[in-house]
């Protein structure tokens, strides 16, 4: 039998960007040729999880437009990439018929569903050398390791420790390397809203943001909210809003597939303040992606305790199941008028402000009482910017059984007074 031709694998997943992209970067060093890989994996297109769907047709939509963009910036830098629908290993399986796969460079996960992913690949491919980056952080875990031992409980001690002697590394300049090696073919598949079993659908023309996917979009938006616009210099006064394009960034969704790097806004924001000055706003969009990273290292410590219903710190959660009021919560049908605004604005459009999710996530477990599991798997399904750190961290401090023993519980009358004084959300949302 002939010998097969060795080849590395650049598997992307949640980090769909070719700018500041360490698995990129490194791929280009290595001598052999590579194949740039990206699976709609047929399970997670299938599974439920307390009848909801892993994903909705609004990340859908996004996630197949941030895989097209990554395929034109790809091609400019020649790389061959490959795009497949089916159980991520079976692909992998199918590749190593023809090639032997020597190293794969992907980013590293620590989470349940996405370790036994890995794991499955380890056993179809088990001579294979992995090539693990941390690139969803802003800040690496080498320098979090070096200043904690552990990680704190509390967010703010979190911070203060790690803003001591910051420091962020230096993007990856991965985007203008150009591909010199054999080309690599191998039939990739024709993937749409229509094959993943979804209607195609008008976006919503009360959204607070036409979301596109891609890291061509991200970087659109960024230089809009920053330099076009300098948002970002009022960010910290608008960033409780409700309505509108720009009362917060929206880098959310972008930074969720990862075509948008933290490390690159942070340097973005560091260019900003010399240009336009620095103030209490341009600092807390770093606070607030510290927030980001700090439930990253929550669930990097915890592990799988972020899924359990009793939380990290194992605190007691008497829950009930009540189909009717769960029902009601998500259709918009409450007592309270701010929740249902946020819930439908939710269902219609897949976003949901900062503001809103505390409120409705604190509604469903401290008023209707109900299992905060079935909240977050409602989440998981509909948000546009589903992150499993971000959106299982913040299920479990609002829920009491997470980095917030404090057994808080938002008023929603009060808020919607605070933040929402001339009705102009619920008009949007409410209206007839
Ligand atoms: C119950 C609940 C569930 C959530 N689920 C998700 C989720 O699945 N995905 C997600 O990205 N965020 C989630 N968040 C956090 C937050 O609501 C969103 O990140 C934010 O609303 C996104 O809008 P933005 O990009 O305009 O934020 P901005 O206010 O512009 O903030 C900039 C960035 O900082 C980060 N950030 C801000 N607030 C938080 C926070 N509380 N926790 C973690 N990171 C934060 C985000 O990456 C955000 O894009 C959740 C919050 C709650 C209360």
């Amino acid at each position: 039998m002939p010998e097969k031709q060795k080849i590395n694998i650049l598997w992307f997943t949640k980090d769909l960007r070719t700018s500041d992209s360490e698995s990129l970067y490194k791929a280009m060093q290595e001598d052999l040729p590579f194949l740039a890989l990206y699976v709609f994996d047929a399970d997670f297109f299938v599974q439920k999880q307390f009848g909801f769907r892993k994903i909705g047709k609004y990340r859908t939509k996004f996630l197949l437009e941030s895989v097209e963009d990554l395929k034109q910036n790809l091609a400019k830098q020649k790389i061959p990439f490959l795009i497949k629908y089916g159980k991520t290993e079976d692909v992998f399986k199918e590749i190593s018929e023809e090639f032997e796969i020597v190293k794969i460079f992907c980013q590293e996960e620590w989470t349940k569903e996405e370790v036994e992913l890995q794991a499955k690949i380890e056993k179809a491919i088990p001579n294979a050398i992995w090539e693990k980056s941390y690139s969803q952080f802003l800040v690496h875990p080498l320098f979090v390791f070096k200043t904690l031992d552990k990680i704190p409980m509390l967010f703010t001690s979190f911070r203060q420790k790690i803003e001591k002697n910051l420091l962020i590394r230096p993007e990856f300049e991965s985007e203008d390397l150009m591909y010199d090696k054999p080309e690599i073919h191998f039939k990739s598949d024709t993937i749409s809203l229509k094959s993943l079993c979804f209607e195609d659908f008008e976006t919503d023309e009360r959204t607070a943001f036409p979301f596109s996917g891609g890291e061509n979009e991200a970087l659109k938006r960024l230089h809009h909210y920053f330099s076009e616009t300098q948002n970002l210099s009022q960010y910290k006064q608008t960033r409780n809003g409700l309505v509108g394009r720009d009362y917060s960034s929206k880098f959310s969704a972008w930074l969720s597939d990862g075509s948008l790097s933290s490390v690159t806004i942070y340097y973005e924001i560091k260019k900003y303040e010399e240009e336009f000055g620095a103030n209490d706003s341009t600092y807390w969009l770093i606070f607030e992606l510290l927030w980001r990273d700090f439930f990253r290292y929550i669930s990097l410590q915890y592990k799988d305790l972020i899924f359990w219903k009793n939380g990290i710190n194992h605190q007691k959660y008497f829950v009930e199941n009540n189909k009717a009021l769960i029902q009601k919560w998500k259709n918009g049908k409450t007592d309270s008028d701010f929740v249902n605004a946020n819930m439908l604005e939710l269902k219609n459009t897949g976003w949901m402000s900062n503001r809103g999710r505390q409120n409705v996530a604190s509604y469903f477990c401290k008023i209707l009482k109900q299992d905060w599991r079935i909240g977050a798997a409602y989440f998981e399904e509909m948000l546009i910017d589903y992150d499993v750190h971000s959106n299982y961290g913040n299920w479990v401090y609002l829920a009491g059984v997470g980095n917030d023993n404090r057994d808080r519980t938002f008023n929603p009358e009060k808020q919607a007074e605070m933040f929402d004084s001339n009705q102009k959300f619920r008009r949007l949302w409410l209206k007839k």
